[in-house]
């Protein structure tokens, strides 16, 4: 397996608390995010530690967020500089958007998968831009051998998310769909990825991609969940100036940029039937047109779409075009739950640790035996996002070289606890003694304590299982001492 990468590290600049909240829920599962409520707070980090991404607010107390940018980018010319705005600050971010060198600026309201989108695509310029400087003056000052070695070290750089990247058991489900998805990456034909939330279903896409003949070219990603169908068809297709009110210069879209690489299409059993329409007819013809453009651009795309939805259901439901169904799915993969592949909890967790334990300043952590048996205990709902979430609140709270089961959530406690109150709940027998009303309390606690354990403590699902209200649920839940 290659060595752990750590996560970059995003710097997120701005006074109120809950707009730094909000970024870093966003940004925290793919970096480490570092807060700083002004200026002079951001120079302390910017001085202590590598930063890869700077987002500043563009309305901070006595300084603009571009004129501190400036100065970023003076000092620290290497970290890529983002502003958020307002509406009714464009201009002023337009004047000093040269000086500042802005990377990017984002309008409020953000929304968050677009926000997310935009800042890994930062982190990745500006690694690629690093890799590309060093293998540049390699070359430059290179003899025959030294380039071959360059150019080894590029394709090593591209080649960051192969399959060794998804950590898994050797013999596991999810080692049987990479061993399949490695063999079809070299084959290009459109490839559709099921499965639940967080299961990985962007990485395996992301290995497909760099084992084919296409991995010189772009992975480009879009969520088509997080768009309407007039911004995803611009970002996917590009717009010409003043196409619409807003559109102040040309947009070249995600399937132009992708041009010779492979285009990842999240959650496609989200868009609307006037979209899958539009798509189909990009991918019959294989060239699009820009909104308000009167020229097609021929594009050579692969497409990678993935959904958590059961997309054969979709289409007898008549919620998905068949014929689109059809284009996309030439191949179909569907990466199991967390929880039906238990024996990678293990090599996820330490790949996971190493990541995240040397960007939080950590030396190596390993994990106790106890902490162990708590991972492989929890069910995991939210798959491996939620892996990762757990542990890098455990790295955060804990301390030493062994990370003990206490450092997690009692969410995840509980789940531990279910398994083995649910073999004591099965084991016991209904009780022998007591009045009627006694024992039939016994016995409905017992239901209660079961329904919650299956339901992960989830109110809603077990009030709904058991046919009460969530507040009459709570109130039992108080009575037999079964308080959360
Ligand atoms: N086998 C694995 N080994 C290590 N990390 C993994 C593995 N699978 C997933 N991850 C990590 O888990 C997180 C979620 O993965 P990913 O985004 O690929 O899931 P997804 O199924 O595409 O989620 P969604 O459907 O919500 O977009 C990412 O941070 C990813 O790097």
């Amino acid at each position: 397996m290659s060595p752990a990468q750590p996560l970059p590290v995003v710097l997120v600049v701005d006074d109120e608390v809950r707009s730094q909240d909000a970024l870093r829920r966003t940004l925290d599962e793919d970096f480490v995010v570092l807060t700083a409520s002004g200026a002079e707070q951001a120079r302390v980090h910017l001085e202590r530690q590598e930063v890869s991404v700077i987002l500043c607010d563009q309305r901070m107390p006595g300084l603009t967020g571009v004129a501190f940018l400036k100065e970023v980018r003076e000092r620290w010319p290497d970290t890529v500089r983002i502003v958020i705005s307002g509406y009714t600050d464009s201009e002023d971010i337009i004047a000093g958007i040269n000086d500042a060198g802005i990377y990017q600026y984002i309008l409020k309201p953000w929304i968050p998968q677009h926000l997310l989108g935009t800042v890994r695509n930062a982190a990745e310029a500006r690694t690629l831009q690093r890799d590309m400087n060093r293998l540049d003056l390699e070359l430059r000052t290179s003899t025959p051998v030294l380039r071959q070695r360059a150019e080894r070290k590029l394709d090593r750089a591209r080649a960051t998310f192969d399959f060794d990247r998804i950590e898994r058991l050797a013999g596991s489900p999810m080692d049987a769909v990479c061993a399949l998805a490695e063999r079809i990456a070299r084959v290009d034909l459109s490839v559709l990825v099921q499965g639940e939330s967080g299961t990985g279903k962007e990485l395996l896409a992301r290995a497909m991609h760099y084992a084919s003949p296409r991995a010189a070219g772009a992975f480009v990603v879009e969520n088509c969940a997080a768009l309407t169908d007039t911004l995803l068809e611009s970002e996917l297709f590009g717009h010409k100036r003043g196409a619409f009110t807003g559109a102040f210069e040309d947009h070249v879209g995600l399937f132009q940029r992708a041009h010779g690489g492979t285009i990842f299409l999240d959650e496609i059993g989200e868009t609307s039937p006037a979209f899958q329409l539009r798509l189909l007819r990009v991918l019959q013809e294989g060239e699009v047109r820009p909104v308000g453009a009167t020229r097609v651009v021929p594009v050579d795309v692969r497409v990678i779409a993935a959904t958590h939805r059961d997309l054969e259901q979709r289409v007898r439901d008549g919620l998905f075009r068949e014929d689109l169904y059809y284009r996309i799915a030439c191949v179909t993969f569907t990466v199991p739950p967390l929880r039906e592949r238990s024996g990678d909890i293990g090599p996820i967790a330490r790949r996971l640790l190493a990541e995240i334990a040397p960007a939080l300043g950590r030396g190596a952590v390993r994990l106790g035996d106890d902490a162990m048996a708590a991972l492989l205990a929890y069910p995991w709902p939210g798959n491996i996002r939620e892996l990762r979430n757990e542990i890098s609140r455990a790295v955060a709270l804990s301390e030493g070289e062994e990370m003990g089961a206490a450092a997690f959530s009692s969410r995840v406690l509980r789940g531990q606890a279910g398994r083995s109150v649910q073999t004591q709940a099965h084991a016991q027998a209904l009780p022998s003694s007591g009045t009627l009303a006694e024992r039939l309390d016994a016995v409905e606690a017992m239901l209660l304590r079961e329904t919650l354990l299956r339901h992960h403590w989830n109110k809603t699902r077990a009030a709904l299982e058991l046919g009460l209200s969530r507040v009459g649920l709570r109130g039992k839940m108080k009575r037999f001492g079964l308080e959360d």
